[in-house]
């Protein structure tokens, strides 16, 4: 076992089939492997799907989840100590027997409700939230659930309708709370019924100690630009960007975003040389990071390029922390 002086606990908050498991690809590739550990929070599910059947209360519900013990373990976990923590198995519905979990330097812990609960929120050292609106959602769900999970185009919608109180009423207040929301929208530029070009906007959180939110030229201004010319070029209908100040959920935040696709992934250097705050090691790594995996979903546009600035971010953060950290103790 590892020794970890300072655990940090990082918090993915989203729906099922919101991209999860491609960000923490990412993730887990900027930290290195056996440095991250990805705790699912659906392994909190305190009643198995047949429970939750009969009591009529779905996944989403807080009373289908144990937040006692989910805080319990989160914050074993970050004072060092190893956990038993449960495993909900989602091929029977059932509850298996618990597995050992011990302290790594990054925890993340993804799924409906790292942010719902006040105490275990209070663990969070950095939070995202990805936030995919409902005609992204359909496109994504039925992409992946119609040809891997043999479901038909009616099952996809229904069972996005039938989440939606309990997801409106549990699952989205979570953003308020998150210092970062990825939001995928559809584009302004053309008339896309299929929602295949993405309009992404990365909320950040102004006054979050440890965090620095990336800008556009100018901090705190309000910047329109077309990047698209002699060094970036793009297909119609283009890419615009944005970046100003606004407030979300009653507190101040950076918006940043990027609508329509990125045609050449090597010329993103040249969006990356105009962003500041963005906590690379080296001119163009943001590029060169987006470049290391372009078949990941995502990577020809903003939610590629946003994930990716996202790590980052985390990235700095849990340096900061950790530097902090290990100061005070070279001072004891
Ligand atoms: N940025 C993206 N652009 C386009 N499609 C995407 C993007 N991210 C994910 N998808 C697609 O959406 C579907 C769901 O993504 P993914 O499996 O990563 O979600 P998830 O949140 O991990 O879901 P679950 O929690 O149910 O496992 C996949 O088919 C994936 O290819
Ligand atoms: O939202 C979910 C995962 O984030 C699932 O719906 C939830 O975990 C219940 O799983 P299953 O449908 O396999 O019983």
């Amino acid at each position: 076992m590892t020794k970890v002086d300072r655990v940090v606990i990082i918090g993915v908050a989203g729906d099922s089939g919101c991209g999860k498991s491609t960000f923490l690809q990412r993730i887990i590739d900027l930290f290195g492997e056996s440095f991250v550990t990805v705790i699912c929070l659906d392994d909190y599910h305190s009643l198995d799907r047949y429970q939750r059947k009969e009591q009529k209360v779905t996944a989403l519900d807080p009373r289908a989840n144990n937040f006692d013990l989910m805080y319990e373990q989160i914050k074993a976990l970050k004072s060092g100590q190893t956990i038993e923590k449960p495993i909900y198995n989602h091929e029977t519905g059932l509850i298996d027997p618990p597995e050992k979990i011990e302290p790594n330097h990054v925890v993340v812990i993804e799924g409906l409700h790292p942010l719902y609960d006040e105490r275990v929120r209070g663990l969070i050292d950095f939070s995202v939230y990805l936030d995919i609106t409902d005609d992204v959602k359909i496109a994504w769900k039925i992409q992946r659930d119609m040809a891997e999970r043999g479901h038909s185009y009616d099952d996809v919608l229904a069972a996005i309708e039938s989440r939606r109180p309990d997801f409106e009423a549990y699952i989205e207040p979570q953003r308020g709370h998150a210092d970062v929301v990825i939001q995928v929208l559809p584009t302004k530029l053309i008339d896309d019924k299929e929602s295949k070009l993405l309009r992404v906007r990365l909320m950040q959180r102004e006054g979050v100690s440890d965090f620095d939110p990336v800008y556009l030229f100018d901090e705190g201004s309000t910047i329109h630009w077309r990047p698209c010319g002699r060094k970036l070029t793009c297909e119609y209908p283009g890419i615009k960007m944005f970046y100003g100040p606004d407030t979300y959920y009653g507190h101040p935040v950076s918006v940043l975003e990027l609508d329509g696709q990125l045609g050449n992934l090597e010329q993103v250097s040249y969006i990356e040389s105009h962003l500041s705050n963005i906590s690379t090691k080296h001119k163009g790594e943001m590029t060169s990071l987006l470049l290391q995996h372009r078949e990941y979903p995502g990577s020809n546009n903003g939610t590629g390029l946003f994930q990716v600035m996202v790590g980052l971010k985390m990235r700095a953060t849990y340096e900061r922390l950790t530097s902090k950290e290990a100061k005070v103790a070279a001072k004891v």
